[in-house]
């Protein structure tokens, strides 16, 4: 099967734009990897990222020792893959390995207690490491949150009796520091293409590794990706240049919300990886796409619905490989409609800097948090709110009435995306009963609620990750966005070996050295800090649905 892609009622505004690139020659240009399809500026950068194209060709000499890997692996009794990558090195694999319904344990999180249900009790418990194996996954290899987790896990094998290079696999661009690393450490290193950018490697090895030892069958998504790419060269019935087309055209005439519907078929969170390539990829130099997910399209003139699997208006439908080739290729085309480079991040760093300078120049001392300007029971407020405000409930309302007419409102939870699962599991609870506890629990529910309060897109993301993702768009596109940002007291942190801060220390530091990078830009920006997670975020969910 391959894919289909329809416009709905987009069709028309995305026709003219079609047969602009057309005549351009734009399909069969891209299909061959001409540099210049960006402008002059992107070209150098472009000239070593358009590997993705042929993944389905070139990640196939990978198979064989996937194979031979996957089962060394369980012959030495390894039943549990963790993987610890950021952003482009671990989003593909997520989706893969959900979608074949094979278990697989994602550390993009600086979050200690998340960290800590993968780990086990205590330093990390002998019986869970010893059936654990980790895929370090970075391109750049320097990524501080991958490096910590592979700091924390070498000491816990090594507390526990383990050599590390039974139960560590690297995969990297060859070259990099942690290459380097894992040749002095023996580690089995799987080397990327580094023709590749991170969110456009969901084929290549960053994909491929840990979804191959986690059980899910990888040949089968470069099969898919081999069906649809002829397609791609082609002016008509052409997946990629029509969903291209689309984006760029609806970015074009100011509708720049893409609502991303995840509707039951065959993929699962497919809309959390798109998130990334569109935001990461578009949203710079001021303009931009900003994919909304798990939201319903509102009735606003900004915002537009696309759907995963097959439904009424505009959807893809067709299997993840070639949705993967197929919404990368729309990208880079929607990239060269709006006029951008879609093959870098120009602002990430911004965060990643000031997160660095305020640990440095914290020393051992606290962290420049400021002081409340409230305190509304477990819930600490942090910002400049205009009006004295008396409690959470007018902290929320000042966020909403902040909203430009074009603005959205994101939320970015550094917390434990897993902690939900505490108050689920309520024995022999029915799975509406579970699904009510979770949700209830749960800080992303808070999406929803203030969605439900405003015609403005909400957009949610868990910190650190998002960092990696919207990030980019937060800080490079439009300048409309207000943000919450939610941190929580850590009762159980973990050291990171070898450096001078905490996980809870990091993962705070990252929390106000992104609030910094949006306050400098004059942006509303509020952060709540929960003194008590649990009571916390029920605080928040209650204030936010009295609103
Ligand atoms: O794979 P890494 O080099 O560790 O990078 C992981 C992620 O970090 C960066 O912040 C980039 O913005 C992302 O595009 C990338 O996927």
């Amino acid at each position: 099967m391959t894919i289909e892609v329809s416009l709905g009622a987009s069709a028309e505004a995305a026709q003219e734009v079609k047969e602009r690139l057309v005549a351009e020659g734009v399909p069969a240009a891209l299909t061959a990897g001409d540099p210049a399809l960006w402008g002059p500026d992107a070209e150098a950068e472009a000239s070593i990222r358009l590997g993705w194209l042929n993944l389905h060709e070139t990640s196939r000499e990978l198979l064989p020792r996937l194979t031979e890997l996957a089962e060394r692996v369980r012959a030495g009794g390894i039943d549990t893959i963790v993987l610890a990558g950021m952003g482009g090195s671990s989003l593909a694999p997520e989706v893969i390995c959900a979608t074949a319904d094979v278990p697989l344990t994602v550390l993009d999180t600086t979050d200690p207690h998340q960290v800590r249900r993968a780990l086990g009790p205590g330093d990390g418990s002998a019986d869970v490491l010893r059936r654990t194996l980790v895929v370090v996954a970075s391109k750049s290899g320097t990524t501080i949150e991958t490096d910590s987790h592979r700091r924390i896990y070498e000491k816990a094998f090594e507390n526990a009796g383990l050599d590390p290079a039974e139960h560590i696999v690297v995969v990297t661009d060859p070259g990099s520091p942690l290459h380097r690393l894992a040749e002095e450490s023996r580690y089995e290193v799987v080397l990327a293409d580094p023709n590749v950018g991170g969110r456009y490697s969901a084929l290549s090895a960053f994909g491929l590794v840990p979804s191959a030892l986690a059980g899910a069958d990888v040949a089968r998504l470069l099969d898919e990706a081999a069906q649809v790419r002829p397609l791609l060269a082609q002016n008509e019935g052409n997946p990629g240049l029509e969903l291209g087309a689309l984006l760029g055209a609806e970015a074009l005439r100011g509708r720049d919300k893409l609502i991303l519907r995840d509707e039951p078929s065959e993929i699962t969170s497919l809309p959390d990886w798109i998130e990334q390539l569109i935001a990461e990829s578009t949203g710079k130099d001021g303009k931009g796409i900003l994919p909304v997910v798990g939201a319903d399209a509102a009735e606003a003139s900004d915002q537009y619905q696309v759907t995963i699997g097959p439904e009424a208006g505009a959807f893809v439908d067709g299997p993840l490989g070639a949705q993967f080739l197929v919404w990368e290729y729309a990208t880079a085309i929607a990239g060269r409609v709006i006029g951008i480079d879609p093959f870098n991040q120009p602002n990430v760093a911004e965060s990643k800097e000031n997160t660095a300078r305020l640990l440095k120049e914290a020393g051992d001392g606290p962290l420049p948090t400021g002081r409340p300007i409230l305190v509304d029971g477990p819930v600490e407020v942090y910002g400049d709110v205009p009006g004295h405000p008396k409690d959470l409930a007018d902290v929320l309302t000042w966020l909403l009435k902040s909203l430009p007419p074009q603005g959205y409102l994101a939320i970015m939870a550094y917390l434990d995306r897993e902690a939900a699962f505490d108050a689920a599991a309520v024995g022999e609870a029915s799975f509406e009963e579970t699904a009510e506890a979770w949700a209830a629990a749960d800080i992303a529910t808070l999406r929803g609620l203030l969605d439900h309060r405003t015609d403005r897109p909400v957009t949610f993301g868990w910190g650190p990750r998002f960092l990696h993702s919207t990030g980019q768009y937060h800080k490079g596109g439009p300048q409309n966005g207000v943000f919450l940002q939610i941190t929580g007291a850590v009762t159980d942190d973990i050291e990171v070996p070898g450096k001078p801060y905490t996980l809870g220390r990091l993962q705070l530091a990252q929390a106000l050295g992104d609030l910094r990078a949006l306050t400098s830009r004059g942006r509303p920006a509020v952060r709540l800090h929960l003194t008590d997670r649990v009571a916390g975020v029920r605080h928040v969910l209650s204030a936010a649905k009295e609103l």
